[in-house]
Formats: structure tokens, C-alpha cells, sequence
């Protein structure tokens, strides 16, 4: 399990501002071994910076970061459970694929030569071309490969998908999924893609300006809101009826009679808050996760200054 425990993480002011800069603010979130956690955020939230302390790259302002109960940052022990791939990866760019095999064998006891033969066999990438000549797509594999066939039992990666086709997106998500199925691992994936992170993680995480604002199992997370229509016949629908009812509205809108709204809640609880209008067409429909990720934004007003000046 890591756990991240009231994580604060502040980088030194620039010259001329008055204060450091937080990019996390008393994060708290459980990653259980076996599951395919997600992590959710506006650009710049805090989502790579959080990453990095958990692979102890540095340490954390306030809070502690434990994997399996071990303090990570200036920990070998624990920094051996778990290997990153970031975002700009590819470091090694003169190695061959031979050559990062050999790399990550002498840094993990429990590399598996098995799984990354097979893996870059599975994939057509070519052993003996300097991974400087591989496309974006090619290194973004082999990295994956990599961190698979180095069987720690945690593994993060940065905007996981990044530079893949659809189809290589696929491929390389089944592949994961097979590979941690037979162990108990956890894999963490942060990634622009929602819906990609919907089909693939079981818990997920959304944070926004360093602020945590939701964690969890992802059905769980979806139980939590869901999108409503109602009529109430010659009488107009307003927010503030919704709100009187006990409903807690995130956006509300009107087309004629017809009144739709983003409420958080479960669907039968904010059906049942609405029976008491008599409305004559009443229906819940639940939110897809990313439809979720924009209303949490929207309600903190990401993207509303921007929207304005154009
Ligand atoms: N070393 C650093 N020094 C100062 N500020 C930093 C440093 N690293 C990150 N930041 C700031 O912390 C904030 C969070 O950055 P981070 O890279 O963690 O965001 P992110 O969620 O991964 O963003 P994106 O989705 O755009 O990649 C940003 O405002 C960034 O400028």
C-alpha cells in the first residue's frame, strides 16, 4: 500500500514574487496493491509533482509518503518497490534495446529477461536500433516494456499513453492488464484522457491546483453525481426550487419546459428530492467520468477567464 498522507509541497518563490509557490495542499489518498489507480488534473495541478515524491525524488514540504509502510524519500528499500516512467523518459537515447534490458538488470534483482523478450517480440520493436532512431510512439513502448519486465511492485507512468495510436493505445493497455493480473502489483497512471482512465483504472483520483478533490473507486465516484431532466408542466423549473428540494446543483439549464441539471448525489436520492414538485418528466441519466472531471472544474471556475477574454 502507499500511502500519502497530508502531502504539502512547496517550490522556492522566483525572484520578485512574495511567496513559494504550492503546488500540493494537504493531499491525502490510499493506493491499494492490486488495482490501476488514475490520476485525474487540470494542467499544472500537482499531478507529476506528486509523482515524484512518491518516488522519492524529493522530499515533501509536510505529510509523509510511505510505500508498505516505509518512508520513501532517502529510502533504497523503498525506492526499489517502485519504478516511474515520466514523461520525458527516454533518457538513453543512444542504448539500443539490448542495452536498456542490461540497464535495468543491473538495478532490479527481479528483472524478468522473459517478459521483456516477449514483450518487445509482441510489439515488433527492433533489439539492435539506437532507441535515438525509435518514433515517440516506439520509445513510449519500450519504456512501457521496461517497466513491466522489472516486476517492482509499483509502477507509475506519467501521461501514460502519450505519442500512441489508437490502436498501439489499445494493444499496450490489454498488455498491462495481462502482465499485473498474475501478481500483486499496482500500477498508477496519470493521463489527459479520461475515458481512457475510466476503461482502465479502478480508483481514480482528480486533483485541481494542488487541492484534492476527490479519490476513490471510480464506479463509487460516479455513483456520486448524475445529470437530471424534469418538467413541471405550465410552472418553470428554476435552480432555486432544485436547491429548496435539497439538491446540490452544479449547472443548471432550460430548453422550453424542460429542465436539465448536474446534480451531486446518488440518482434515486435526488429523485426522490424532486417527487414532492409533481413533476410530469422526471429522469436520471449518470455522468460519464469525464463529464465529471469538467463540472468539478467548472464550479471552480477553470477555464471561466480565459472563456471570457475570447
Ligand atoms: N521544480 C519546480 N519548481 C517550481 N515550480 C514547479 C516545479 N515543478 C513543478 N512546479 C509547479 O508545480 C505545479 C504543478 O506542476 P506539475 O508538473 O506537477 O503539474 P501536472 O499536473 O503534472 O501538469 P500537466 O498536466 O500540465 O503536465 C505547476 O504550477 C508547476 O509550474
Amino acid at each position: 500500500m502507499i500511502e500519502i498522507n497530508n502531502v504539502t509541497m512547496k517550490f522556492d518563490k522566483n525572484k520578485g514574487e512574495k511567496e513559494d509557490f504550492t503546488a500540493l495542499d494537504r493531499v491525502s489518498i490510499n493506493i491499494p496493491e492490486s488495482c490501476i489507480y488514475g490520476f485525474l488534473g487540470s494542467n499544472g495541478a500537482g499531478k507529476s509533482t506528486l509523482m515524484r515524491l512518491m518516488c522519492g525524488v524529493y522530499p515533501c514540504t509536510e505529510g509523509s509518503i510511505k510505500i508498505d509502510g516505509r518512508e520513501v524519500f532517502d529510502d533504497p528499500e523503498a525506492k526499489g518497490k517502485i519504478f516511474f516512467v515520466n514523461d520525458e523518459t527516454i533518457q538513453y537515447s543512444t542504448y539500443t534495446l539490448k542495452d536498456l534490458k542490461n540497464y535495468y538488470k543491473c538495478y532490479y534483482p527481479q528483472f524478468s529477461e522473459e517478459v521483456f523478450d516477449r514483450l518487445t517480440e509482441k510489439l515488433s520493436l527492433p533489439q539492435n536500433k539506437r532507441m535515438s532512431q525509435f518514433s515517440k510512439g516506439m520509445k513510449r513502448q519500450a519504456v512501457v516494456v521496461a517497466a513491466l519486465s522489472c516486476k517492482t511492485k509499483y509502477i507509475m507512468l506519467d501521461e501514460a499513453f502519450d505519442g500512441l495510436d489508437p490502436a498501439m493505445r489499445k494493444i499496450i493497455k490489454t498488455m498491462i492488464v495481462d502482465e499485473l493480473m498474475d501478481r500483486d502489483a499496482a500500477m498508477i497512471v496519470s493521463s489527459h484522457n479520461v475515458a481512457e482512465i475510466n476503461e482502465l483504472c479502478d480508483r481514480a483520483m482528480l486533483i485541481h491546483q494542488g487541492h484534492l478533490i476527490f479519490a476513490g473507486e471510480v464506479d463509487e465516484i460516479k455513483s456520486g453525481f448524475c445529470k437530471l431532466q424534469t418538467s413541471l408542466g405550465s410552472r418553470q423549473m428554476t435552480k432555486e426550487m432544485a436547491e429548496a428540494a435539497g439538491l446540490e446543483v452544479m449547472q443548471f439549464s432550460t430548453l422550453g419546459s424542460v429542465a436539465q441539471m448536474i446534480v451531486r448525489g446518488g440518482a434515486e436520492d435526488c429523485l426522490a428530492k424532486l417527487k414532492g414538485l409533481s413533476p410530469i418528466l422526471l429522469e436520471a441519466v449518470p455522468l460519464t467520468l469525464e463529464e465529471i472531471f469538467i463540472y468539478e472544474l467548472e464550479v471552480r471556475g477553470y477555464g471561466a477567464d480565459i472563456l471570457k477574454e475570447n
